[in-house]
């Protein structure tokens, strides 16, 4: 188990001391996938950095599994915890499986020598992270994204009950972040693991539980359905009521503009869906029924292609695309 025991963040250099978060008393739950939320400058990297030894607490303590980290050895701390930093090395000559294989240094002897059984593990890490393929290209030579999957290996091969990662799936692409989020999901049968991340969204669907650090260093804790009905997430991410976390949905909505008049939709379906959603992006203030002033828009999704038809005054336009109805909407009658 990790355990913060009255713990103080935060940075203190000579006689300067900033305090990043105070009285956090909390345990990181076994078995679990832990998402760490919370806004840009919040706390999240002191936080992990706390947590895996590499930062000193200002005060309190961390505890893993029943003993002060300040009392545990580094390679003693290397067996039971790895870390994945946002800062990745760069600009060194290591390949990819060099990389993964550092994994692998507190199971290894004096030498390094990497036995049958370690190579088995960088191999197995390499796949897990999908960069096999990856393997002897020079680590100066990988994209952001590969280069992050690459450090993600490396704490994978180390093979420790414990993994923190300090934003992993921010250089990843969207459903790249679902795969990694799914893959850490799945080695909570033998591992316990923290990431911190922006992507709320996400988080609040696939994480068993949830830390939410907000500007002030409170840390708020549970079930991500119990921080969002207790109002938590919405006071982090809402702004003005109007745009950002959406309680009903857990949707992130963006500020609608308001710049177009009025008209009213008629029709269903998925065509008649993304209509209304057009609409909305471009500013109108849309009608689902008929009987307003303004102009009328008919979808229709007879066969395989839908039509859009616009009612204005007398005349009637045919559009075949959102596009084209979009166009016919802001043209003079
Ligand atoms: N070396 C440092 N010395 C003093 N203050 C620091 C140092 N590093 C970070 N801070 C401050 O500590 C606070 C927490 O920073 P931290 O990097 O932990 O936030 P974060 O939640 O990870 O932010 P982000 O989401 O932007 O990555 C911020 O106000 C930051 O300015």
């Amino acid at each position: 188990m990790i355990e913060a025991k009255e713990l103080v963040i935060g940075y203190r250099a000579y006689k300067n001391e900033r305090l990043v978060a105070g009285g956090l008393n909390f345990t990181l739950p076994d078995g679990r996938l832990t998402a760490l939320l919370g806004p840009n400058g919040s706390g999240k990297s002191t936080l992990i950095r706390t947590l895996s030894g590499l930062q000193p607490v200002i005060s309190g303590d961390v505890l893993l599994d029943d003993v002060s980290l300040s009392s545990r050895s580094r390679v003693e701390l290397s067996k039971r915890l790895s870390i994945v930093l946002q800062e990745p090395i760069r600009g060194t000559h290591l390949s990819v499986f060099e990389l993964v294989a550092l994994g692998r240094i507190p199971h290894t002897n004096r030498m390094g020598n990497l036995a049958g059984p370690d190579l088995e593990k960088v191999y197995e890490s390499l796949n897990a992270t999908g960069i096999t393929a990856l393997s002897t290209r020079k680590i100066s030579q990988l994209s952001d994204g590969e280069l992050q999957r690459a450090m993600i290996a490396k704490a994978l091969a180390q093979e420790t009950h414990y993994i923190l990662l300090d934003e992993p799936t921010a250089h990843l692409d969207v459903l790249g972040k679902i795969e990694l989020i799914d893959k850490l999901r799945s080695l909570t049968t033998s591992k316990t693991i923290l990431f911190s991340t922006h992507d709320v969204e996400l988080a609040l669907q696939m994480a068993d539980h949830i830390w939410l650090i907000d500007e002030n260093g409170t840390v708020k804790t549970g079930a991500p359905e119990d921080l969002v009905l207790e109002g938590s997430i919405g006071n982090i991410y809402s702004r003005n009521q109007e745009w950002g976390f959406d309680n009903q949905t857990g949707q992130i909505l963006v500020p609608l503009i308001n710049r177009s008049g009025g008209c009213s939709v008629e029709g269903s379906g998925l065509a008649y869906e993304w209509t209304l959603k057009a609409l909305k992006r471009t500013g109108y203030a849309v009608n689902t029924g008929s009987g307003t002033a303004g102009p009328t828009i008919r979808v229709a999704a007879s066969g395989a292609r839908p039509q859009w038809m616009l009612v204005r005054e007398n005349t009637v336009l045919e559009a075949r695309s959102i596009q084209q109805l979009l166009d016919l909407l802001s043209s003079r009658p």
